[in-house]
């Protein structure tokens, strides 16, 4: 158990160009309904009374784009509506890496030494609702080395080979999507990302550490903005 005083930081890996969406602006920094990707995440973030700290982790480049899109995020209502007051709140930005790891890395080195737990959040999952946030947390500071969000597979899935022949079915009722924000006892995220930080998501990482990952409810709005048609999918849940 982790007490309620432990402060809870955020970073949120923003540095990628988003190749597959295809824009002319790194992805965290494409419009959606007249706001950033960015600027969407943060909003959602900032709602989430228990965090303390956000490092955004922006392109090279970009660093003084995403200090704007965090100003206008901190003045949000729903940010300052929060508990823990937008005025004890501090927001910075780092420059990223060449992958999401060196990224997650880079904003891991610039949290504060007050911070014990650390959620890790994919500016590209914009709309995740800041109940995610707030189980994710809620795991962490009950004991999980890890927490992580997952949804139910609805598809059935195939293991193929090489040569794209079917070597097996996993049991469907065991898999899980998972999403951002995963949360993880500081010590635990530092210990892996010093291990390796070559995995697609952190709790990869942890895993490989022998520690424990959980898995909380996560939530179909915690999609991730990977191509045009995901895009095109966000802006017509914010048309209502
Ligand atoms: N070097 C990188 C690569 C990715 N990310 C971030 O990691 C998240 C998940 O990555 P993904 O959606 O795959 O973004 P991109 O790498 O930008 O997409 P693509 O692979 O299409 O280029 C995104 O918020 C992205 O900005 C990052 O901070 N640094
Ligand atoms: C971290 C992640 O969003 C969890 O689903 C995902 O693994 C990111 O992977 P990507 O290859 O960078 O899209």
């Amino acid at each position: 158990m982790l007490p309620e005083s432990a402060a809870v930081g955020l970073i949120v890996v923003a540095a990628g160009s988003g190749r597959r969406l295809g824009a002319d602006v790194p992805k965290a920094f494409v419009p959606l309904a007249g706001v950033s990707l960015l600027g969407h995440a943060l909003r959602g973030a900032l709602s989430s009374p228990g965090v303390a700290e956000v490092v955004v982790v922006a392109p090279p480049g970009w660093t003084d784009e995403a200090a704007a899109v965090c100003r206008w995020a901190r003045s949000q209502p729903s940010a300052a509506s929060a508990p823990a007051a937008a005025t004890r709140r501090t927001i910075g930005v780092v420059p990223g890496g060449a992958e999401r790891g060196d990224s997650v890395a880079a904003g891991l080195a610039a949290l504060s030494p007050a911070v014990s737990i650390v959620l890790v959040h994919d500016a590209a999952r914009c709309l995740a609702p800041s109940t995610v946030f707030d189980r994710v947390v809620a795991a962490v500071r009950e004991g999980a080395a890890a927490a992580v969000p997952g949804v139910a597979v609805v598809d059935t899935i195939k293991e193929v080979d090489a040569t794209g022949r079917v070597v097996g079915t996993p049991d469907r009722a065991r898999l899980r999507a998972v999403q951002t924000p995963q949360g993880f006892r500081r010590d635990v995220l530092e210990r892996a990302h010093a291990a390796s930080s070559d995995a697609t998501d952190d709790a990869g990482l942890v895993e490989r550490l022998g520690e424990t990952v959980v898995v909380v409810a996560g939530d179909p709005l915690a999609f991730k903005v990977t191509t045009p048609g995901d895009l095109e999918t966000a802006a017509r849940i914010l048309a209502g």
